[in-house]
C-alpha cells in the first residue's frame, strides 16, 4: 500500500543518496586531478571515471522509477526523488556521453592553455590569460596594444573552440531531450524552478537599463576625452578593448582616469596591498576571518592543505577561479591563480563564499547540497565583499587611510562599485541570451558571431575593435562558454546580492532607511553575529526548499528584484543624470558601424 512504499522509498533514497555522495567524491577527485594538472593521461582518466559513474547513475535512475514518489506525503522525500529522477547528461548512450565529455574537455583545455604573442616582441609567444594578458588589460592605455591582445586572444581561445562547440551543442541538446526538455535552454532555466524565468530576466534588465545607459554615456565621454573621437565616437557603442577587461564585463581598471572627482584622493587598494606586502595566503586568511567574525564556520584543516591559491610554475592548470565540494563533509578546496590586487581580493571573497555555503549545508542529504538556485551560490561571497569594499571596512583593515567621507568621495565610491556591478549586468544577460538562441536553434553555427555581437551591441553598447566574420567565434573566448558553465547565475547574483546586503545591513544595525548616518553605501556587517546567524540560517537550507523560501528567510521578499541595487546606487544615478545633462552627452548608442555580421 501507499504507506509501505513511502517508508521503503525513504530507506531506498537514503541509501541512494549515500552512494551518490561516494560517486560525486570520486568524480570531483578525478576532475580536480585533471584541472590542476592538464595532461593527456589525466584527461583520459577523468573521462573514464565520468563514464563509469554515469553507468552507475543510470542504474540508480532505473531503480527510482519503481517508486510512486509523486504521491508521497513527505515534502522533502518527494523533492529528493524529484531531483534523482533527473539523470542529466548520463542519460546519453555511452559513446555519445564520451564524445560530449571529450568536446567540453577539448574546449576547456584549449582555453586554459592558449598563449598569445607579445605586442612589441613578436618572438615572445608565451603570454597566458593569467597573469599576463589580464595585466595588459589592467595597465595598458595604448589602444593599439589592447587591440592586439584582444584580437590574438579571441582568435586563439575563441575561434579554435568552434568545432567542439558545435558538436557539444548537438549532444547536449540530445541529453536535454532525454531528460524531457525541449533543449538545453529549457533545462538550464528549470534550475530556477519558476515558469517565467526568462521574462523575469527581461524585467530586471528593464529596471536597471536607465541606470546603465547613464553610466555608459558618462564613461564613453570620459574615454573620448582621453582617446579622441576617432577611437571613441560621440553616439556609438564603446570599443570593447578600451574598458580594462578582455570581455568588458567589469570596468574597474579604467577607474583611475574616469572617476567623477579626480582631484579627490585616489583609493588605490592594489597599491596599498602591495605596499603592505600582502600575499595570496593573507587574502584568504582575511576573508576567513571576516566569515568567522559573523559566527560562520572557519575553513577546515584540509582546505588550507589541499587548495591551490597560486599558479604553479611546473605544469598547466585551469586558472579560472573555482571552489570545490568533495561531498565527504571534510574536503573543500579553492583553485585560483591569485595575484595580489583588488580584483583578486574580490575573487577570493567570491570563492570563499562558495566554500562557506558548502560548509553550512554539509549536513544536508547530498542531493540538497546545492545553492537554493545557481545564483544564490554566486551571491554569497559577493555579498560579503560589498561590506569588505566599503570605505569604512577598508579603513578598519588599514587599506585606506584618512578621514571620513564627503559628498564627492561618496560619488567616487559609488562609481567604483557601479563600474563593477552595474556594467556586469548587460554582459551576463547577453552571454546566456546568446546561448539560449544557440540551443534553441534560432542561432545556427554560421550565425554564432553575428548574433553574439548583435546582442552585445544592442544590450551592452560595446563593439569589437575590428571587423569580425562568421568564421570567428568570439563567445568562446569567455571561460564559461568554453567550459559549459551556465551564466544567468551571475546575472541573478548581481541582482540578489544587493537584496541580501540590504537585509544583512539592517540586521547589523548598519543601515536604517532615511537615517543619513546609516547609509547603505557605508554599511559594513563585519563582526555582526546577528547578521551572520540570519545568513547561516538561509545557507543551511541548501536546495532543500524552492529558492523563494530561502530568499524570504533572509530578506522577507519572495522574489528577485532590482530595488536593492537601485536603492544602493540612487545617489550615483542622480549624479550621472546631472553630469550627462551638463556635458550634453548623448544617452544610449546608435548601432555599431563595425562590420561584424
Ligand atoms: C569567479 C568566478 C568563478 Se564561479 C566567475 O566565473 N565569476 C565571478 C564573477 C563573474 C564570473 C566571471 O569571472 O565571469
Ligand atoms: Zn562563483
Amino acid at each position: 500500500d501507499l504507506e509501505a512504499s513511502e517508508q521503503e522509498g525513504r530507506e531506498y533514497i537514503i541509501h541512494l543518496d549515500k552512494m551518490a555522495g561516494i560517486r560525486k567524491n570520486k568524480a570531483s577527485l578525478a576532475e580536480w586531478a585533471y584541472t590542476s594538472n592538464i595532461t593527456e593521461e589525466n584527461e583520459v582518466k577523468r573521462i573514464q571515471v565520468q563514464l563509469e559513474l554515469s553507468k552507475q547513475e543510470k542504474q540508480a535512475w532505473e531503480e527510482t522509477k519503481m517508486y510512486r514518489w509523486q504521491d508521497f506525503q513527505d515534502f522533502s522525500l518527494r523533492r529528493m526523488f524529484k531531483k534523482y529522477s533527473q539523470l542529466g547528461v548520463s542519460a546519453l548512450p555511452d559513446e555519445k556521453y564520451k564524445l560530449l565529455m571529450q568536446c567540453v574537455s577539448g574546449m576547456e583545455s584549449n582555453y586554459a592553455t592558449s598563449k598569445i604573442c607579445d605586442y612589441k616582441n613578436a618572438t615572445k609567444c608565451d603570454l597566458a590569460l593569467e597573469p599576463d594578458i589580464t595585466e595588459i588589460f589592467a595597465k595598458s592605455q595604448d589602444p593599439e596594444e589592447l587591440k592586439h591582445a584582444w584580437l590574438e586572444w579571441h582568435n586563439t581561445a575563441g575561434s579554435r573552440a568552434r568545432n567542439n562547440f558545435t558538436q557539444y551543442v548537438e549532444l547536449d541538446n540530445e541529453a536535454a531531450k532525454l531528460n524531457g526538455f525541449k533543449d538545453v535552454a529549457e533545462w538550464w532555466q528549470s534550475e530556477y524552478e519558476v515558469p517565467d524565468f526568462e521574462q523575469q530576466l527581461a524585467k530586471l534588465w528593464e529596471d536597471v537599463k536607465p541606470l546603465y545607459q547613464q553610466l555608459h554615456a558618462y564613461v564613453r565621454k570620459r574615454l573620448r576625452d582621453k582617446y579622441g573621437e576617432n577611437i571613441v565616437s560621440a553616439k556609438g557603442p564603446i570599443p570593447a578593448h578600451l574598458l580594462g577587461n578582455m570581455w568588458a564585463q567589469t570596468w574597474n581598471n579604467i577607474e583611475s582616469f574616469t572617476r567623477p572627482y579626480p582631484d579627490k584622493k585616489e583609493i588605490d587598494i592594489t597599491k596599498a596591498m602591495k605596499d603592505q606586502n600582502y600575499t595570496p595566503l593573507k587574502m584568504f586568511q582575511m576573508s576567513d576571518e571576516f566569515f568567522r567574525s559573523l559566527n560562520l564556520t572557519a575553513m577546515p584543516e584540509k582546505f588550507w592543505n589541499n587548495s591551490i591559491i597560486e599558479k604553479p610554475t611546473d605544469r598547466e592548470i585551469v586558472c579560472h577561479a573555482s571552489a570545490w565540494d568533495f561531498y565527504d563533509g571534510e574536503d573543500f578546496r579553492i583553485k585560483q591563480c591569485s595575484t595580489v590586487d583588488y580584483e583578486y581580493f574580490q575573487t577570493t571573497h567570491h570563492e570563499m563564499g562558495h566554500i562557506q555555503y558548502f560548509l553550512q549545508y554539509k549536513h544536508q542529504p547530498v542531493v540538497f547540497r546545492d545553492g537554493a538556485n545557481p545564483g544564490f551560490h554566486e551571491a554569497v561571497g559577493d555579498t560579503i565583499a560589498l561590506s569588505v569594499s566599503s570605505p569604512k571596512h577598508l579603513r578598519r583593515v588599514g587599506l585606506v587611510s584618512g578621514d571620513a567621507e564627503d559628498e564627492q568621495t561618496e560619488i567616487n565610491q559609488l562609481y567604483k562599485m557601479g563600474i563593477d556591478k552595474i556594467v556586469f549586468l548587460p554582459f551576463a544577460y547577453t552571454l546566456d541570451l546568446f546561448r539560449y538562441g544557440v540551443f534553441r536553434g534560432t542561432t545556427s553555427a554560421d550565425d554564432y558571431n553575428c548574433h553574439y555581437w548583435r546582442l552585445r551591441d544592442a544590450l551592452q553598447g560595446v563593439e569589437p575593435p575590428v571587423p569580425r566574420s562568421k568564421d570567428d567565434f568570439d563567445a568562446a573566448a569567455k571561460y564559461h562558454v568554453s567550459a559549459d558553465v551556465e551564466y544567468a547565475r551571475y546575472y541573478v547574483s548581481f541582482i540578489i546580492q544587493f537584496q541580501f546586503h540590504r537585509a544583512l545591513c539592517q540586521l547589523a544595525g548598519e543601515y536604517v532607511p532615511e537615517d543619513l548616518t546609516k547609509k547603505l553605501v557605508d554599511c559594513d556587517i563585519y563582526q555582526s553575529v546577528n547578521a551572520g546567524n540570519a545568513l547561516s540560517n538561509m545557507l543551511k537550507m541548501g536546495s532543500s526548499k524552492p529558492w523563494p523560501d530561502a530568499m524570504e528567510a533572509l530578506t522577507g521578499q519572495r522574489a528577485m528584484r532590482a530595488d536593492g541595487l537601485l536603492e544602493y546606487f540612487r545617489p550615483l544615478h542622480e549624479w550621472l543624470q546631472a553630469e550627462n545633462q551638463r556635458t550634453g552627452e548623448f544617452i544610449g548608442w546608435e548601432p555599431s558601424k563595425i562590420q561584424y555580421c
